[in-house]
């Protein structure tokens, strides 16, 4: 799409919504900047070269690695965008990041939405991913969610088509990404390596800074109330559908420049004014949507405290060749959550426990079905 084009977008209620450009938050990696990304990420795979596939990625050196070989030998100005964003954020919520280095062979898209093949055949993409998620906060990921991989795959599933979460292909609704979580990620990132067969699927946010100015002084008051609950995601509790975190507020922080926390497809309150406040929010950020096909090599930042994100419907082929992103998380401070990692792991210990779990647990997760 060029940067004038609008696109336009139909939620599952049949609605149409315009789309504005990602792009106008683009960073564009210089050619000598990509390859010199390239270098960084291929010199941390070589020195952890020996890490065996599995959870191979779950550990605070190679971390430590990232952020150090990246401070010192990264594209500086990619990393002054970076610690910008962190400091500051911006309206849309969202940093495009276009022409990162990937692999130049890639296997072939997973068809049950995780690679199970040796890490290395990604080195390029895995390394600059984290050295990425690096400078932007911790690197954190959910032992609940995709077996705790510090990068997760994005990719279709045959069956789950209609499923809200990653795995599906259907209109995902726009959400703060693990909102129930104690400690949801402040960044998400979604590397592309391979973007969808008909280049359909828009990735899309929306930042709060822009949505504010649409609701008026009642509708605020109303989300800045604790009243809402957020159902855990499937990826955390499979099929279960009656597992609630809450009760939080929608906004929080400072009144002019709140932060976000909102699911309109997992949200609900039993109080009729909060329900007409989340439906108004929802018309407003729907009004301030940017999108964009993300395209191999596209990395897409998401502030999740000031943006939500979903994604436009597609058809996958199951050919091996559909779409793929890799995903990471980061937070702010990796040492809020020490009671619930295991020492120098970053993968958070699992929230949500079955009624069967607990019975042979002794100790009670944060949620539960109860
Ligand atoms: O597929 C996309 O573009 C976004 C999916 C998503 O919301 C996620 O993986 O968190
Ligand atoms: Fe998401």
């Amino acid at each position: 799409m060029s940067m004038d084009e609008v696109a336009m977008v139909t939620d599952d209620e049949g609605r149409s919504w315009p789309v504005g450009q990602a792009q106008r938050a683009a960073f564009v990696l210089a050619d000598d900047d990509r390859e010199c990304l390239r270098a960084v990420a291929r010199g941390i795979a070589a020195r952890h070269a020996d890490r065996p596939s599995g959870l191979h990625l779950d550990d605070d050196d190679l971390m430590v690695d990232c952020k150090l070989r990246m401070l010192r030998e990264g594209p500086e100005a990619l990393v002054r965008a970076l610690t910008q964003f962190r400091y500051r954020s911006n309206p849309d919520g969202v940093l495009l990041l276009r022409n990162v280095p990937i692999d130049d062979v890639l296997p072939p898209t997973p068809e049950q939405g995780n690679y199970d093949g040796d890490w290395q055949r990604l080195e390029v993409a895995t390394m600059t991913q984290l050295a990425v998620m690096n400078i932007l906060g911790d690197v954190i990921s959910y032992a609940d969610e995709k077996a705790g991989r510090i990068i997760q795959d994005v990719a279709p599933v045959l069956g789950a088509e209609k499923r809200q979460e990653n795995t599906g292909s259907c209109f995902l609704e726009l959400h703060t990404e693990d909102g129930f979580h104690p400690q949801r990620p402040r960044f998400i990132s979604l590397l592309a390596l391979r973007p969808d067969h008909e280049r359909v699927a828009l990735t899309l946010a929306s930042g709060i800074r822009r949505a504010l100015a649409g609701l008026d002084g009642g509708t605020r008051e109303v989300l800045t109330q604790p009243i809402y609950r957020i159902r855990l995601a499937s990826s955390f509790v499979g099929d279960r559908e009656d597992v609630y975190a809450g009760p939080v507020p929608v906004l929080s922080g400072s009144p002019s420049d709140p932060e976000l926390c909102v699911d309109f497809h997992a949200m609900t309150t039993e109080d009729p004014e909060g329900r007409r406040a989340l439906a108004s929010l929802r018309r407003a950020m729907l009004t301030n949507l940017v999108g964009h096909v993300l395209e191999a090599g596209d990395l897409l930042i998401v502030d999740n405290d000031k943006a939500v994100h979903g994604r436009t419907g597609f058809a996958a082929r199951h050919d091996g060749r559909d779409r793929w992103l890799r995903r990471s998380f980061a937070v702010p401070d990796l040492r809020r959550s020490t009671a619930d990692r295991l020492p120098r792991s970053h993968v958070h210990r699992r929230i949500f426990k079955s009624r069967i779990d607990q019975s042979r647990a002794d100790r009670r997760p944060a949620y539960s079905n109860d």
